[in-house]
């Protein structure tokens, strides 16, 4: 007897029995345990971040508590991003220690912690990286009118 809302089908290319969610059509192989979800899942309405954010020239604000006026090019900065990346993937470094060092944001203080934020509040590069992020994942590099981050997941 299955959960409410599901439907078990026949898949003709495996032979396979599948069962398939009447509301939001998806199927699956494995036999459900729990009814049917009605609306498609729309993820965490906020997530925690920490971010590094390496400005440049043509940053919207090219001045940060490290440096008074920032002069590296857009390029030199994504190469910023990409070692620190790399030594926090390689366990070389901490995020928070090479956020409290290097990140021309004011979260530096704080290890690059942003605190809980939901939509709307971040630029849009920014939030949409975060909401795709699982926690503890780490993004590739994000442009933003601010400069170029990377982004750590926490809650
Ligand atoms: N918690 C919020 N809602 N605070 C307002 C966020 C405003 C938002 N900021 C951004 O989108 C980027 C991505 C993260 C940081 C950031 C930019 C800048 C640095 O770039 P700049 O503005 O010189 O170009 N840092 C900030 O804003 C900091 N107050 C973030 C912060 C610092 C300490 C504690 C909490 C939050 C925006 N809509 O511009």
């Amino acid at each position: 007897q299955l959960p409410p809302g599901w439907k078990k089908q026949l898949s003709r290319s495996t032979g396979q029995h599948y069962y398939l969610n009447i509301y939001t059509k998806k199927s699956q192989w494995d036999v459900p345990d729990k009814p049917a979800e009605t609306a498609p899942s729309s993820g965490p309405d906020q997530v925690q971040c920490s971010h590094l954010l390496v400005k440049h020239k043509d940053s919207r604000r090219p001045s940060s508590w490290r440096e008074e006026h920032i002069t590296r090019t857009k390029d030199e900065a994504l190469d910023l991003i990409l070692s620190y990346r790399e030594q926090i993937v390689q366990g070389k470094a901490s995020f928070a220690d090479l956020a409290q060092k290097y990140s021309d944001c004011s979260s530096a203080r704080r290890g690059g912690d942003l605190g809980p934020f939901g939509k709307g509040a971040m630029q849009k590069p920014f939030e949409e990286a975060s909401f795709a992020l699982k926690v503890g994942e780490l993004s590739e590099p994000v442009f933003t009118d601010s400069g170029v981050h990377v982004i750590l997941r926490t809650v």
